[in-house]
């Protein structure tokens, strides 16, 4: 895990004659990703210099979600590893020991450590206000955010229609120094391509007809605080350049006018789409992709989250109906449905239930139309 392309290739090659199975990884949130989609991983070679993370965080996640991953931290400028004051296992000083020769024709073939579990408990990780769920993907998805949230990093938040990508982008906003300041939604989607430039970005008195009056543009409304891009998938070709060196530079042109404005926005990006897809398909700047990415946020879709059905049929119910419970077999019957619209889906089918139930005081299986 590096964020320096070349020293990845370097050490790509260095491991080649082992026919591992390699994976790398660009940034603390890509490899934290990576672990989670692979459940094999034994051994994690990290670059201490992480563009996302400090160091102490990341190492504390996998410790935390992957306890059998053992991380052995490289030293990049001479490629050896920094093996720590505490005891390294065999493994580990023969690693570095082979690296520091620069030859590996002796390591074994296979990673001696082997992770073991995959922490699912629900201890340890603060939650998010407004958020309901202690799954492991949840729990992992609230410890990415708590971590970003200080920083100006952009976010961008993946994940299926109605898992909670815009309960993310605000817990982003509230839990960051610019919590003040504003935070301005722009949903890509529902604006129409011919006026979204305009109201990006402002425009000059003059700049098209029935412009009679200078105007900023909702980049520039964010100022100081967070600018949210809603399905950023759906954002026209012709704006992304322009998008780009705002994201990039800080700078915003309006239309009709040559000045540069600078300003100060956070970019928080949301999107159900697959850009890297889009990107293959030309339908979205590669470049504009990577710098939106920097740290990625995946929401799990509702049916791979083990027991939040419960939780949140319970909260639903409350917010619905204070003093309402869900039965047991109500709860059962929820859980043979897959919820293709997700936290969304089991909201509206939680608020019919609720009418359903009429005067009694409990949701019964009988309330639930799927
Ligand atoms: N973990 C959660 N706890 C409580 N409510 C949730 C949670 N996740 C989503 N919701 C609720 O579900 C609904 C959909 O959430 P949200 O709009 O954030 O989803 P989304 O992923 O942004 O959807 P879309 O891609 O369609 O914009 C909202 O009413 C939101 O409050």
């Amino acid at each position: 895990m590096s964020g320096n392309t070349s020293f990845r290739e370097e050490l790509r090659g260095r491991l080649a004659p082992l026919r591992w199975n390699l994976t790398e990884a660009k940034s603390g949130a890509e490899a934290l990703d990576l672990l989670h989609a692979d459940k094999e991983t034994g051994v994690l070679l990290l670059d201490p210099v992480l563009p996302d993370l400090l160091p102490a965080e990341f190492c504390g996640l996998v410790r935390q979600q992957f306890p059998g991953i053992e991380v052995l931290t490289m030293n990049t400028t001479t490629g050896h590893l920094l093996v720590g004051s505490t005891s390294p296992t065999p493994f580990a000083s023969r690693l570095a020991e082979l690296l520091y020769q620069g030859t590996t024709s002796s390591l074994p073939v296979k990673p001696v450590v082997k992770p073991t579990t995959y922490v699912r408990s629900s201890t340890g990780t603060p939650g998010l206000r407004g958020m309901v769920g202690s799954s492991a993907p949840m729990q992992h998805a609230y410890a990415l955010t708590h971590m970003v949230a200080a920083r100006d990093t952009t976010v961008l938040v993946t994940g299926e229609s109605g898992t909670g990508k815009d309960l993310i982008a605000q817990a982003v906003h509230m839990i960051s120094p610019r919590q003040k300041a504003p935070f301005i939604v722009v949903n890509c989607a529902a604006i129409p391509e011919a006026l979204l430039e305009a109201e990006l970005f402002g425009y000059a008195k003059g700049a098209f007809t029935g412009a009679m009056q200078s105007r900023i543009g909702r980049i520039h409304a964010a100022h100081g605080g967070t600018l949210f891009l809603d399905e950023i998938g759906d954002m026209p070709l012709s704006l992304q350049s322009k998008i780009l060196r705002f994201v990039e530079q800080g700078e915003v042109q309006r239309l009709g006018s040559n000045d540069n404005l600078r300003v100060d926005v956070r970019v928080v990006a949301a999107t159900n789409a697959e850009l890297p897809n889009l990107v293959k398909q030309k339908l979205f700047r590669e470049d504009l992709y990577y710098r939106l990415a920097v740290f990625p946020i995946r929401l799990a879709p509702l049916r791979e989250r083990e027991n939040d059905v419960t939780a949140l049929a319970h909260f639903f119910a409350t917010k619905f109906c204070p003093g309402v419970t869900v039965t047991p077999e109500a709860i059962e019957a929820l859980y043979k449905h897959d919820w293709p619209g997700n936290v969304r889906e089991l909201r509206n089918v939680i608020e019919r239930a609720s009418i359903m139930a009429g005067t009694a005081r409990e949701i019964a299986a009988k309330d639930i139309l799927l």
